[in-house]
């Protein structure tokens, strides 16, 4: 047998950050994070012939991540994953990559009699804001970003209809649907040179979260979707159009059925197709629709 790959760290480091504006110190943000740190390299000894010369302990790997998050901004969280991941790729000569995967959980800042509260914060959601970094011993950084966990729904504006139907067929089409789903999306920038270039580019990084989010809910509202698939392709589109350091941007769409209820059993009551009112939520199975759109 061979060693065909290997690649260990800690997963599930918690930290949350508190930061005080540099002109108003009562004003603080915090940034709450669980991050993922893989590293890859000459270790193959350490799998193959008992030798813990060559490891660095993932328990390393989380006071690194904790020392790195005081001495440095931890947001936007593709800085910080680029930070950190630089630094085992440099500090240590035989680590050829570190994988760096960010989870920035939400605190939204909330207004107390109408004025934003300088250190108060609500969890509005289970959505997350995600980054990846992927930093080789050349110091070339592999960067994403990504949402997950964004809930949505929309009552009427989707349709579903035209496919194949055979034996095996018993959906009904409709032209009036309710469509659900929590969008898992990710896009990739460009590859950057180094630390430097990702730090002379960090803007984008803001700008490109609040992009494709606002692009992923407009498009979902405002598309009359013919399928997941075509709305899916629709937000990836214009997520490309408005951001030219982006590559790709992939989304993974679980279809969240609700399905129409027949109650005319019932004294003839109508509640399916143009009556439809009252739904059944399916937890599963579910759809799972994904793709990756790229640049010509
Ligand atoms: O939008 C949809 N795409 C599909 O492929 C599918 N299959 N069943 N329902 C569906 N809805």
């Amino acid at each position: 047998v061979k060693l065909s790959a290997a690649r260990y760290g800690k997963d599930n480091i918690r930290l949350l950050k508190v930061e005080r504006d540099a002109t108003n110190p009562k004003l603080q943000y915090v940034y709450e994070f669980t991050i993922r740190v893989m590293l890859e390299g000459h270790i193959a000894s350490a799998y193959t012939h008992a030798d813990n010369s060559p490891v660095v302990t993932t328990d390393s790997m989380k006071n690194t991540t904790h020392i790195l998050a005081k001495k440095n901004p931890v947001s936007p969280p593709e800085l910080f994953a680029s930070i950190l991941g630089t630094h085992f790729v440099t500090t240590y000569d035989h680590i050829q990559k570190a994988l760096v995967h960010i989870v920035q959980h939400r605190w939204t800042r909330y207004a107390v009699d109408g004025v934003p509260h300088e250190h108060s914060f609500l969890r509005d959601g289970e959505e997350v804001r995600v980054a990846d970094a992927e930093v080789d011993e050349s110091g070339e950084i592999l960067l994403s970003g990504g949402i997950a966990d964004l809930l949505v729904l929309k009552s009427t504006g989707s349709a579903f209809y035209g496919y194949i139907q055979d034996k095996y067929t018993t959906l009904p089409e409709t032209w009036d649907r309710i469509m659900s789903t929590a969008i898992d999306s990710t896009w990739t920038f460009k590859p950057f040179e180094n630390l430097e270039a990702v730090r002379s580019a960090v803007d984008n990084f803001e700008e490109g979260y609040q992009s494709a989010r606002n692009i992923t809910l407009k498009t979902f509202a405002l598309d009359d979707s013919a399928s997941v698939q075509a709305t899916l392709f629709k937000m990836c589109k214009l997520i490309l159009a408005a951001n030219s350091l982006i590559t790709d941007v992939k989304y993974a769409l679980p279809n969240k059925h609700y399905f129409e209820i027949d109650l005319s059993w019932f004294e003839g009551l109508k509640n399916t197709g143009a009556d439809a009112q009252v739904y059944a939520p399916q937890s599963n199975p579910n759809g799972l629709i994904t793709a990756t759109v790229s640049r010509d």
